[in-house]
């Protein structure tokens, strides 16, 4: 398997619904988020343990990347949800409500303890008003010796809740966010998805935010309903004139006359060595989704 992970679409579903943890099987998501947090209802967290637990076993999830979506450890179902979800052997464990390193720290060491495989990661929900101001040191968790932390997941429906902001077109009083969030993520080397589109059917409005999240440089997107899978996987993905300049970019800085060179000019175009390295990771994306594809 290629290096770079696709992660251009990522599923939310409750965990307490058998046909739609069934029916992930078949869609062409990159990942699924089977959820035992706010999808699931108080009297249905126990039953979600036990569904997602037996889906789990029973396979068929293919290719697509595994995510459980616990109650934090700070309510009443949280050490439940991470011993079930643990038990269950996800790829990674998706911790709500991060608002500092500490939530972490207390979810990795609960991990350790039920003896969670150590490539078994943690991501964190970027969606409280306190993790937007402590971002750096959440972000940092990831440098810590052993730090199962790989990404973040942006919740806006919860930091729109939290803060009053409204959602809009383009978005503005979330961009902040969205921003801070991203910039801690890649000054640690993490991944980051963006958050969920709650109106199931403007496509319109949809295909916007996808492209708006792109722009903004996030790997993907994360999901409500498998309509809204196949704008992600064409929005998130390097486009064919990407991926021919990225192409020549490779190949003149391959070249022997340009062998110490740092800056070049490629058809009018000044082109440095960080776009070379830029250009290197945008044919590595595309060659991973070419893959995922084919092994579809
Ligand atoms: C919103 C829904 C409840 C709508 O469900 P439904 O009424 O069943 O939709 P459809 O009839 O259009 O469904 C058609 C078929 O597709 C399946 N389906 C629907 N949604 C999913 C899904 N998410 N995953 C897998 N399969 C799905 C239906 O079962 C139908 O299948 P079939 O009968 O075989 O034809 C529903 O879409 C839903 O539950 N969505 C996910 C809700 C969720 O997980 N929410 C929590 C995450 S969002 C969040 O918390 C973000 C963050 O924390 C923040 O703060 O922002
Ligand atoms: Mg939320």
């Amino acid at each position: 398997m290629n290096a770079v992970r696709p992660r251009r679409s990522v599923l939310y579903m409750p965990g307490s619904n058998p046909r739609a943890l069934d029916k992930a099987r078949t869609l062409p998501a990159d990942g699924l988020i089977l959820d035992m947090e706010d999808a699931v209802a108080p009297e249905a967290k126990a039953e979600a343990r036990v569904l997602i637990r037996q889906k789990l076993g029973e396979g068929g999830y293919g290719r697509r990347e595994i995510f459980i979506r616990i109650n934090g450890l700070g309510t009443v179902w949280g050490a439940d949800d991470l011993a079930a979800a643990v038990a269950a052997g996800p790829d990674a464990i998706l911790v709500p409500k991060v608002s500092s390193p500490d939530d972490l720290d207390r979810v990795s060491a609960a991990m350790d303890r039920l003896g969670a495989r150590p490539a078994m990661r943690i991501w964190a929900m970027i969606e409280t008003p306190l993790a937007i101001l402590s971002i750096r040191e959440i972000a940092a968790f990831a440098t810590r010796p052993g730090s199962r932390l790989e990404g973040f997941v942006l919740g806006l429906n919860d930091l729109a809740k939290e803060t009053g902001a409204q959602f809009t077109g383009d978005r503005l009083p979330m961009v902040p966010w969205i921003q801070i969030a991203l910039t801690a993520a890649r000054a640690y080397g993490l991944a980051i998805l963006d958050g969920v589109y709650n109106d199931i059917h403007d496509d319109e409005g949809y295909a916007a935010e996808c492209r708006q999240g792109r722009e903004f440089g996030l790997d993907g997107k994360t999901l409500i309903h498998p309509r809204q899978i196949d704008v992600a996987n064409r929005a998130f993905v390097p486009s064919v004139e990407e991926i021919e300049w990225a192409k020549r970019v490779v190949e003149v800085f391959a070249l022997p006359d340009y062998a110490g060179k740092s800056a070049v000019k490629i058809e009018g175009r000044m082109v440095e060595r960080l776009h070379a390295d830029m250009a290197e990771r945008t044919l590595a994306l595309a060659a991973a989704i070419r893959e995922v594809e084919a092994a579809a």
